[in-house]
Formats: C-alpha cells, sequence, structure tokens
C-alpha cells in the first residue's frame, strides 16, 4: 500500500485517548476559535508519521491516535499508534546505527549536535507554538521551554570532545590500568508531557554525545514538539537510525514493555510518575538495563523569619505556578515560619491575583490550562480535602468553565496541616498551600517525612541555617534563596522514590556510558641498555 493511501486509511481509524477524551465542554469550546498558530514551516508538523531510521514512517497497523488542545479540546491532529512490532523495529534500526555512530570521534559528534542546537533555535518561534499549542503554555513560557531544551543540545555538544577515561596506579608491579568510557549502546528515552521539547533533548544530548543512539517514546499528550525535533534532527545530517521518535498513546504500556525487555535495549531513561517509573524498573529487571529515572515529587519550600520575605514571595510564586504547577520541581508544600505568616500569605495573594489565566496563544495570559480534565479534576479533590480538614480558600479554588475545560483558578489556601492530602502527594496545578511552623528541627522533620525526595527550597539569610538545612534536606536538588533551580550545567534529580541517575552537567554523561578497565601487565621494567 502506498504511504498516501496508508496515512488516508489511518486517520479514518483514528483512536480516541480516554484520557483526553473532550468533557461535555466541548460543545462550548467549538464555539471558539480554533486558534491553531500558524507556522513559519509547516512542514514541522509532522501527522501520521514517526521518525524511524532517517524516514518517517506510519504505524503497520495504520492506527493512530487524536491529540487535542488542552485549551479549548479542539483536535489538533493525529499520530500513529505504534505497536511491540513497529518499536522493535526501530530498536533494531537504532542497533545498526549504533555500530558505526559508536566509532565517530568525539568532535564529529559535537559538530552533529551543535547543528541540531542551531536549527532548534532558528526554529524556536515553530517549536514554542507546538509546545503551546498541544500543551497549553503560554507562548512566553513555551519559548523559554525552547532555549531551555536547545542549551541541553549545547551543553552536550560542549562535552563531546571531552570525554576521557582514567590511569588508575595499579597495587600489582608491573602492571598498568587504564579506563575507557563506552557508550552503553541502544537506549530507550521516555518522557512525559509537561515539558514536550526540553525533557527530550535533556535526554538525547548525553546520549548521542557519548556515542550511543537513541528509541524516543513521545508523550501521547504532546507528541507533535518531539517530532519537529526529530525533522530538524534530519536536516541537522543526524545519521539515519542514531534518532528514532515513534508515538503511541493506547499501545503505551505495549511500546513500553517492548522497550524495556528486548535485550538489544540497553539503557532505560524514563522521567514521569513514581508509579510508572517502579513498573519500568521491574520489566528492565529480566535483561538488567541501565536505568536512570527521574520520577515524582513533593518539594518543601521553606520561608524562615529571617528570610527577606519580598525575595521569599516571588521565588514561591516562580517556583509554585511554573507550567501552572505542573512541573515536577514545583513547591508543593510551602511552609512559612509563624512570625511573618501573616505578611507572606497577604504579599504572596496579591502577586497570584494579578496572573491572567486564558489561552496561552494569547498576549496576556500568564497562566494555561492544565493538561487534561483529570489533572482538573486531582486538583479540585485537593482543594475540597484541604477545605474539608480546616483550611481556609483565599484565593481561587474553583474550575474556570468560562474559560475552556481545562482551566482551574491559580488558589491560595492558608491553616494547612499535615493530614491533607496536599501535604502528601504531588497536586501537579495552580494550587499553593501555606503550612504555619514553628521550629526549625520541626520543619525539616516535616519536609523529610515523605517517600519523595527531588527538589527543596528554602529562604534563610542566616549562613549557618543555610549549611545546616541543605544538608538535613533529603532531596536530590536544594534551592536557597530562589525558587528556580534548572539548568543544564547542574545536575538534575533525586533521591527515595523520586528516582535515581543525574540528568544535565557533567553528571548526566555518565548514564550513558560504561566504564571498561583494561590492565596491561609486564610492563614498568628498567630500560633496556643496548
Ligand atoms: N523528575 C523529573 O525530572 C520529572 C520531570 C517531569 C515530570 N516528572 C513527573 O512526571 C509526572 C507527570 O507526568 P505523567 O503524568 O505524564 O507521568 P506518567 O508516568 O503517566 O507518564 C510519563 C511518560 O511515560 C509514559 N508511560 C506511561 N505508562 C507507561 C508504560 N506502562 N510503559 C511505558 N511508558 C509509559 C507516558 O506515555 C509518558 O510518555 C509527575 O509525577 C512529575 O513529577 C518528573
Ligand atoms: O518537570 C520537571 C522538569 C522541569 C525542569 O527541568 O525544571
Amino acid at each position: 500500500m502506498s504511504l498516501q493511501k496508508l496515512l488516508s486509511s489511518s486517520s479514518r481509524i483514528a483512536i480516541r485517548s480516554q484520557l483526553r477524551k473532550p468533557s461535555p465542554l466541548i460543545a462550548f469550546s467549538r464555539l471558539q476559535s480554533t486558534m491553531a498558530p500558524k507556522l513559519k514551516d509547516p512542514s514541522l508538523f509532522k501527522q501520521n508519521v514517526c521518525y524511524v531510521n532517517g524516514e518517517w514512517v506510519p504505524a503497520k497497523s495504520g492506527k493512530t491516535f487524536e491529540v487535542h488542545d488542552p485549551a479549548t479540546e479542539h483536535l489538533i491532529g493525529t499520530c500513529p499508534e505504534f505497536d511491540a512490532a513497529d518499536t522493535a523495529s526501530a530498536i533494531s534500526h537504532a542497533a545498526t546505527a549504533f555500530e558505526s555512530f559508536r566509532h565517530k570521534t568525539g568532535r564529529e559528534r559535537s559538530k552533529l549536535l551543535r547543528k541540531w542546537y542551531d536549527l532548534v533555535v532558528e526554529n524556536a518561534d515553530d517549536l514554542a507554538a507546538l509546545i503551546t499549542w498541544e500543551n497549553g503554555k503560554p507562548t512566553a513560557d513555551a519559548k523559554g521551554e525552547v532555549t531551555y531544551a536547545a542549551n541541553f543540545f549545547e551543553w552536550f555538544s560542549e562535552e563531546a570532545p571531552r570525554i576521557y577515561g582514567d590511569t588508575i596506579p595499579s597495587s600489582i608491579p608491573g602492571n598498568r590500568v587504564l579506563t575507557i568510557k563506552e557508550p552503553v549502546g541502544v537506549c530507550g528515552l521516555i518522557t512525559p508531557w509537561n515539558f514536550p521539547a526540553a525533557m527530550i533533548t535533556r535526554k538525547i544530548g548525553p546520549a548521542l554525545a557519548v556515542g550511543c543512539s537513541v528509541v524516543v517514546k513521545a508523550p501521547g499528550e504532546t507528541p507533535f514538539t518531539p517530532l519537529a525535533l526529530a525533522e530538524l534532527a534530519h536536516r541537522a545530517g543526524i545519521p539515519k537510525g542514531v534518532v528514532n521518535v515513534i508515538t503511541a498513546l493506547q499501545n503505551t504500556p505495549e511500546v513500553g514493555q517492548e522497550l524495556t525487555t528486548n535485550p538489544t535495549v540497553r539503557k532505560i531513561s524514563f522521567t514521569g510518575s513514581t508509579p510508572v517509573g517502579k513498573l519500568l524498573m521491574k520489566q528492565c529487571s529480566g535483561t538488567l538495563k541501565k536505568l536512570s529515572l527521574e520520577l515524582g515529587g513533593n518539594a518543601p519550600f521553606i520561608v524562615f523569619d529571617d528570610a527577606d520575605v519580598d525575595i521569599a514571595v516571588a521565588g514561591a510564586i516562580a517556583s509554585k505556578f511554573r507550567s501552572s504547577g505542573q512541573t515536577c520541581v514545583c513547591a508543593n508544600r510551602i511552609f512559612v515560619q509563624r512570625g511573618i505568616y501573616n505578611e507572606f500569605a497577604k504579599k504572596f495573594t496579591e502577586k497570584v491575583q494579578q496572573f491572567v489565566v486564558g489561552n496561552g496563544f494569547e498576549e496576556k495570559t500568564t497562566h494555561g490550562p492544565l493538561i487534561h480534565h483529570k489533572a482538573v479534576d486531582k486538583v479540585e479533590e485537593h482543594v475540597r480535602d484541604a477545605e474539608s480538614k480546616g483550611a481556609k480558600v483565599v484565593l481561587g479554588g474553583k474550575k474556570l468553565p468560562e474559560k475552556g475545560p481545562n482551566f482551574f483558578e491559580p488558589t491560595v489556601i492558608t491553616d494547612m496541616t499535615t493530614d491533607m492530602a496536599m501535604a502528601k502527594e504531588e497536586t501537579f496545578g495552580p494550587v499553593a498551600g501555606l503550612f504555619p511552623f514553628d521550629t526549625e528541627e520541626e520543619v525539616v522533620r516535616i519536609a523529610n517525612s515523605t517517600q519523595v525526595g527531588l527538589a527543596g527550597y528554602f529562604f534563610s539569610r542566616d549562613l549557618e541555617r543555610v549549611h545546616r538545612v541543605a544538608e538535613h534536606l533529603e532531596v536530590g536538588m536544594v534551592g536557597v534563596n530562589t525558587g528556580l533551580i534548572s539548568d543544564p550545567a547542574s545536575p538534575f534529580g533525586g533521591v527515595k522514590e523520586s528516582g535515581f541517575g543525574r540528568e544535565g552537567s557533567l553528571y548526566g554523561i555518565g548514564e550513558y556510558q560504561v566504564t571498561k578497565m583494561v590492565t596491561y601487565g609486564g610492563m614498568g621494567k628498567a630500560l633496556q641498555s643496548s
């Protein structure tokens, strides 16, 4: 069957996602303009095809799934519903490509990544438009994400030529020991929808820098940005089969099963929720793959009496409401010491009142919709739970159906207590709960009383306290007097059930390497006199 025919038949059997199934409010939203962005380069918008072995291919079954704009629930387009066999084929092409790509020099790989970086920067407006369209975040945030995403390519293009082994003094006379850092092999990369570009480039950058090939399973909610990145990889001249981007929605578990059990895949790097991370780890055990897991958090954000309250308020706003609260490092529990609690709550609420909620394409919008109605329902449940246990909703607290089906008011709640759902799990939405506390010992104990440990933040001007608290927080990343910690130069990752492995920075490189030790015997003899 010709590709053309396959594509048209595939659209007929499109599978609608349960999660993104339009809510009853769709009737309302259809009255709105579609707000489909006009791309400068429309060929970046790839429908019904995935990128495998340097070619654009549909699912062999011809099945597709629909992707909807979270702001309006209008249809954006359709994508291939890859299955296990399609995935196995992508893995096999990645394995073939690996055999030659691994032998390129670091400098050659660096130039390829740099070229890809340049193309991402050149096409930043279109990539940002795709992000806003399928994820909902405002244009300014989407542009910020594109810069962040591109910077991982830049950072790792600079690391690629500087991959060194060690020379090690042996304990055995006459032996000489060295190590070679080798690429681990074919990598399966699985990422979520909240950063459709950056979560992927943060993994592909180091993988390619060291000489691995990859099969990326793009998130079903936001596949078009990853597919546009694949088109730019093609234009950058990344050799065929080195980068493969595949899509699935209903078939996600079977694609995940194939990636985690196929013996050719030597590494899985996953960003997403803790329950899915645990499942993938179990599935990987059969073939003992190298693993990086970047999982959920429940970030404490602590403001001590000795902090600069205005700086702490600005930090809390930036941390809590980034991407409408849908960031793994978002402040989830805001603890404020009793002496400044009222002042902080007042100033914080005043700032939140200034937010403009709306479609991400509208210029004035500061905060967009949530990703889907399940996310909105969870946020509402957390607010109602807090209210029912005695907390006070001082701002917001309700869905915003007049804006669209997936909007929720930016919300501030005071008098939070640790028995509330928001204290125990990620809300992943625009709701800030303020917990009062009395002592440093008490707040650090409560902050640590969770099974996850991704990011933690605190504000204080006492140098001794700064060191003490940073050392006692059980998290992988600490922000002191700042609410924004993400940077390609910094190691990103968690402890406890937030996972393991580090992304970005020099440490990100090691996640995609294996260390080979070589011992030379019979060395170290005296110089020959003849
Ligand atoms: N630590 C980090 O760096 C980080 C970054 C972003 C998001 N997150 C976390 O991600 C979560 C939000 O994303 P989500 O709700 O989409 O998470 P999720 O775990 O449901 O999904 C993440 C990705 O995994 C895929 N997936 C789901 N089930 C799978 C399976 N059985 N096999 C293979 N792939 C599967 C999804 O399609 C998606 O692409 C939050 O918990 C957030 O904290 C963590
Ligand atoms: O959502 C988690 C990742 C966001 C970030 O890298 O700052």
